[in-house]
This record gives C-alpha cells, structure tokens and sequence, in this order.
C-alpha cells in the first residue's frame, strides 16, 4: 500500500469540571477539551528500518533511536494484532510485551555519541511509542520506519491531559502509517461521531490511545483519552460519553500552579484511601457523582445567568471540599482559590489534584480589566495563568507529505493555523 511520506496529527489537552477521581470508579464527570492547548506530532517514513523519537518537551536533548528488528513482535499474539479485525476487537493490555520493552526502551540512546541519562518520565514516553508501534506492526505498508517529533503548549504532568493528548497522537500517527486507517476527508469535526461505533476509526484511536494511558497511569478511567480523541463538551460515564450542551459557552481561568505531581500515585493513594476505607470513601465518590448529575440539571434548566452562574460556583465548592477529603489537595491549590476568592470568584483543583492546575469560573460580569487583575495577582506569587472556553475539536490530521516539513514543523508557533485539517 503505497502511503503519504509525513503526516501532522494533533489532539487536544481536556478539562474536567466535576468528577475527577469519582470517574475512576465508574461515577460521573464532566469534562470538555481544550481548545488551543494541543499536542502536535510529525510522522516522518524513513527507509532504513529505523524508529526515532524526538521527546523535546521532556527534555531529552537528543533523539532516542531503535532498529524495528530490535521490536519483540513475538510477544504479540497474532489474535491480538491490528488486521482487519482490529475494529471490532476487544483489546487486551499485554504486560508481558510492556515488560520486555523495558531494557529496550533504554538501549533508544545506544547509538548516542553524547551521554544523555533518560528518566523515568522519558522512559515510559518511549514505552508508550514502542508499545504501540510492536502491537501495530504491519509488513503490508510502504514505510520501512517513522521518525517522531512531537510538540506541545499543553503544560506536562499539570492535569490538563497532557499523557492523553500525547497517547491519542502517538495512536493515531501510528495506526495511519501502519496503514489500519487512512486520512478522513471531513473539514469539520461531526459532532455526532458515535463513540460506540466501534467499526470507527475514532473507536479505535481511543481504545489504543487507552493502552497508552494504561502504560502512563495504571488504571486510568478513559475520560482523558476519550475526550482528548472526540473533543467537545460531555459527561463520561464507564466509558459512554454524552455531550452536555451549554458547558461550552462557560469561560474558565486555568491556573498552573506548577507544582509537579504524578497522575499515577495520586490515583493508586485515592485506591489506597478506598479499599481501607470504603465506608467513608464510597459516599464520597457518590457524593461527587451527584455534582456532575447537578451541573446535567442545571445547565439546561432556563435559570437566570446569575442563578445559574451562583448554583455552579456553589457546586465548585462541593466538589473542592469533597476532592480535597480524598488526600489529593495541596496548599498552592489552597493559595490560588484563596486569591481567586478576593475577586468572589469560586475554584477546584482539575485533574488529578497534588497540585497541577486548578479552575476558576469567569462569570460573565467579570470584566476584562478583572480578569487582568486576577492573574496579575495570580503570576506575582509565581503561578501561570490562562483564559480557556473548552469543547474544540478533537484528533485532526493533514497529510503532510507536501505542505510541512520538520524545519516549519519545530518553528511553527500556531500549527493549528495552517489550513488543511482533517477529522473523523
Ligand atoms: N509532550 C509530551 N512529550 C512526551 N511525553 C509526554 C508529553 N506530554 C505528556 N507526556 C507523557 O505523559 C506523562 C505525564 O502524564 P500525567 O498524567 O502525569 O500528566 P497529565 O496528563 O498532564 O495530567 P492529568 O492526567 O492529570 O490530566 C509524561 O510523563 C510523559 O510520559
Ligand atoms: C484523576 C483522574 O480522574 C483524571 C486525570 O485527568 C484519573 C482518571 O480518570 O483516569
């Protein structure tokens, strides 16, 4: 199958409003994607049998380089590989292949003539690609290796989905190139792309994407991928998403507090917390669940902006203090909603909390001029700040083949400017 020779891939960071943590057991959330806050990445086809990832965003000053013959395809059964079947398959994670991966990962910088140490968080990157690439093999396409670069404005490891959007570009870049799927022909996203579709390409992107996410974050809920893949504004629950009209016309203030925190160890302490104390802790994610039910209500309910505005700050405050009773709060998230509170303006941590960032309602009487002062107030202790409306599009793909290059690629600094984008 002769294929295009570079393709561009973006998917969007995600927000949650209500029901981080609760999603994880099955509750509902409410969450939207992030409009100019994307990760980018370039496919390039080389001929030499070679895979490259370029990780600059973690810092790793030089590319990390594997022969594909150095891949242990074996490990991957041929039921479970991506043919034809792959749409209507169930995937199963394979603990054994991420296993073998390990040292593998390591010997990326072998070839390196400068010494480079990769760490934890660039190690499991690179599995992540690896992964993807060994279950996804398919000797029918042209190319005989890819080199990766990714770029991104999403802040890393802040609960913006930066994992997500990341595992959603790897998934998709490497299903066209392995050609399980090819370029859609839609300017526009369809709004109604039916999650559970599962003849779909988008169906497939997200259930890949989710091994990803698995490999990132151990057992995550899906709610990242799958936003971070359909776009928009919805609720997720156990996997089926509804759009929740009306969420995207909210404004929102991002706040990053920048203390680094891991999404991974937050999720298996609220595990901790749970299964020592289910009595205590099951209400509590219900509870939380009835925020998300609430915010369904009233969204669409006809109440006055002002009513409406009054009853979501009340339900950001719920969802604080009842967040913060799982142990994933911290005293920077304390600092921006006590400063956000001079202006009476209501915040919650978003994501998985331990600091990262945190989301602030912007009614719509708060004025331009409040807003400036608000994040003056906001960087001046060191924090970095954002206005955000969520629900833009999500994975979108150019063939790149003849219109950008890795020069223009690694310059460009608004990459979802250049016409030609294409959705599911
Ligand atoms: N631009 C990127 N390049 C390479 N890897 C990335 C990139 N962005 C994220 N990652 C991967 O995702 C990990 C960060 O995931 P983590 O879940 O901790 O943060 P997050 O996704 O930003 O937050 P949350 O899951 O709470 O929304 C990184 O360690 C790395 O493995
Ligand atoms: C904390 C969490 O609920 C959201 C992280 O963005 C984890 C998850 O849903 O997988």
């Amino acid at each position: 199958m002769s294929l295009p020779t570079r393709y561009l891939v973006s998917a969007p960071g995600k927000v949650i409003l209500f029901g981080e943590h609760a999603v994880v057991y099955g509750k509902t959330a409410i969450a939207g994607s992030l409009d100019g806050l994307r990760t980018y990445m370039l496919f390039e086809k080389r001929n030499d049998g070679f895979l490259e990832l370029n990780l600059p965003k973690l810092d790793l000053r030089y590319p990390l380089i594997w022969p594909i013959s150095a891949l242990p395809f074996s490990k991957v059964a041929p039921a479970s590989k991506a043919t034809d079947n792959t749409f209507s398959q169930e995937l199963t994670f394979n603990e054994e292949l991420l296993k073998t991966l390990k040292p593998i990962v390591l010997e990326g910088n072998s070839g390196n003539q400068n010494s480079q140490e990769i760490n934890e968080l660039q190690q499991v990157a690179a599995s992540v690609f690896l992964y993807l690439y060994t279950s996804l093999e398919d000797k029918q396409t042209s190319w005989c290796g890819t080199t990766v670069h990714v770029t991104s404005n999403l802040p890393v490891g802040a609960g913006l989905g930066s994992s997500a959007s990341y595992s959603v570009c790897l998934a998709t870049g490497l299903l066209l190139v392995l050609g399980h799927i090819t370029i859609p022909n839609y300017d526009e996203r369809i709004s109604d792309s039916n999650i559970s579709d599962s003849s779909s390409p988008m169906n497939l992107i997200n259930r890949w994407a989710f091994q990803a996410e698995k490999i990132i974050h151990g057992v995550p809920s899906g709610i990242d991928n799958t936003v971070s893949t359909y776009g928009g504004a919805v609720s997720f629950t156990k996997g089926v998403m509804e759009n929740v009209s009306g969420f995207q016309s909210l404004r929102f203030l991002l706040t990053n507090t920048k203390v680094p925190r891991n999404t991974r160890i937050l999720v298996a302490n609220v595990r901790i917390l749970h299964d020592k104390y289910p009595h205590i802790v099951v209400p509590i994610l219900e509870a939380i669940e009835g925020i998300s039910a609430s915010f369904k209500e009233i969204i669409n309910s006809g109440d006055s902006e002002k009513e409406l505005n009054q009853k979501i700050e009340e339900l950001i405050d719920l969802n604080h203090y009842l967040i913060n009773s799982l142990g994933v709060g911290h005293p920077s998230i304390d600092k921006v909603r006590e400063i956000t509170a001079q202006y009476s303006l209501h915040s919650k941590l978003t994501g998985a909390g331990g600091g990262g960032c945190v989301l602030t309602l912007l009614r719509d009487d708060v004025t331009n001029d409040d807003i400036m002062r608000i994040m003056h107030a906001l960087t001046s202790v060191g924090f970095e700040c954002f206005e955000t409306k969520v629900g833009g599009p999500g994975i979108s793909v150019i063939d790149a083949s003849s219109t950008i290059n890795k020069q223009e690629f690694l310059s460009s600094s608004n990459m979802q400017q250049i016409s030609g984008w294409k959705h599911f």
